[in-house]
């Protein structure tokens, strides 16, 4: 049995996929058309096709050659600001793509999926930490392109007869404990890649988008989870699919929030570098506080986080940063 891995080049895909050679699996199939990952995040003994999740010949030919009976689809398109200004660009990438994976993965006998969902899906939620069972309510088109996925998924796997686990990752952060991976995006616009190369300086200065949120210290709240924890989590739910286990929808968090001025406290402490921060006005498509509601995922699949430690996260994002920059990657 074999797992194929769509956007397995790119930051949390790539992580998955060491995880899965870490616990022995020795087929890894990784779909990528390398618009935003590299080809060098991935071990030697992986299986890289070019291409795009869309193409249904080449998924079915895929899943055909490698018997292939479960997917992690990763691939998509990220950032919430973009997709406030190019909708339809994040309909077509998030949506209407999974939808063609998800069809050609079911004709060639895929059994199992798992989806990459995220927290925008609850928007701005009413209640924090947010449990999985409150209707979700996306204020961005990024989070309605994945809420909508996730309904196909749940729609296709009742009429198909195939399982799933929809994970909602909050904000995904960090890098490989062993620095095989990182968060390697030129141009990135997260909040901890930023401060990690303002520290760094690879950035003049970190703006800080809206200090008038009706939070703490008024700039917005996210909970910051470890990509490998996350990527542990993926392993579980394959674990938990294979052996028969019902379909799932599971926030991945830890279930405690930070502000954005909280983090660039711990960025500047943990580098030592008290580097610039200016103070902008509020970033299209924004919640202000997003904080998971994280005992399900324990519960349902046995996750134990092993990273829950910001300063450790900040500790291996400027080791990555670090080392990016020694290979004159970025
Ligand atoms: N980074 C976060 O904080 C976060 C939070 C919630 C959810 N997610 C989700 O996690 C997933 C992975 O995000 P990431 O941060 O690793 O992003 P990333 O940009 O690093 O990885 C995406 C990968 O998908 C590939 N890709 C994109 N479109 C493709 C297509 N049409 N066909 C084939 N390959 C394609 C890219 O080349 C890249 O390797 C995404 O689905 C994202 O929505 C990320
Ligand atoms: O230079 C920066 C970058 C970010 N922020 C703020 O930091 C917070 C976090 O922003 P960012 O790191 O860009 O992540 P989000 O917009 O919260 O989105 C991430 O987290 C979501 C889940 O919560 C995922 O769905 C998305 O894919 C992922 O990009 C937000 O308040 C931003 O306004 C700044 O103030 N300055």
């Amino acid at each position: 049995m074999a797992v194929l891995v769509t956007g397995g080049a790119g930051y949390i895909g790539s992580h998955m996929v060491l995880a899965l050679i870490d616990a022995g699996h020795d087929e890894v199939v990784v779909l990528d058309d390398l618009s935003t990952g590299f080809d060098w995040a991935l071990p030697p003994e992986v299986t890289l096709v070019r291409g795009d999740v869309a193409d249904q010949a080449l998924v079915a030919e895929t899943i055909r050659r490698h018997g292939i009976d479960a997917l992690a689809h990763f691939a998509a398109k990220i950032v919430v600001p973009d997709s406030v200004s190019d909708p339809l660009g994040y309909y077509l990438a998030n949506t209407v793509k999974s939808r063609a994976l998800i069809e050609a993965a079911i004709g060639a006998g895929v059994r199992h999926v798992i989806f990459s969902s995220t927290a925008a899906v609850y928007g701005e939620p009413a209640v924090v930490p947010v449990p999985e069972d409150l209707s979700p309510n996306p204020i961005n088109p990024y989070g309605r392109s994945k809420l909508m996925t996730e309904w196909m998924l749940e729609d296709a796997a009742r009429a198909h007869g195939i399982s799933y686990v929809a994970l909602r990752y909050f904000n995904v952060a960090g890098a490989d404990p062993r620095g095989r991976s990182g968060q390697s995006t030129p141009n990135a616009t997260h909040l901890l890649k930023v401060a990690t190369q303002a520290a760094l300086g690879k950035r003049s200065h970190l703006e800080v988008f809206g200090t008038d949120y009706p939070t703490p210290d008024g700039s917005c709240l996210r909970d910051y989870i470890q990509v490998s924890d996350l990527a542990a989590a993926h392993l579980a739910a394959l674990n938990h699919l294979r052996g028969g286990g019902e379909s799932l929808t599971l926030n991945c968090g830890y279930g405690r929030g930070y502000s954005v001025l909280e983090v660039i406290d711990v960025v500047k402490s943990v580098s030592g570098v008290d580097f610039p921060v200016t103070l902008s006005p509020r970033r299209a498509g924004d919640p202000s506080r997003i904080i998971a509601g994280a005992d399900r995922i324990r519960a349902e699949l046995g996750w134990v986080p092993q990273h829950d430690d910001l300063r450790g996260i900040v500790t291996q994002a400027l080791a990555w940063e670090e080392a990016l920059g020694r290979r004159n990657r970025i």
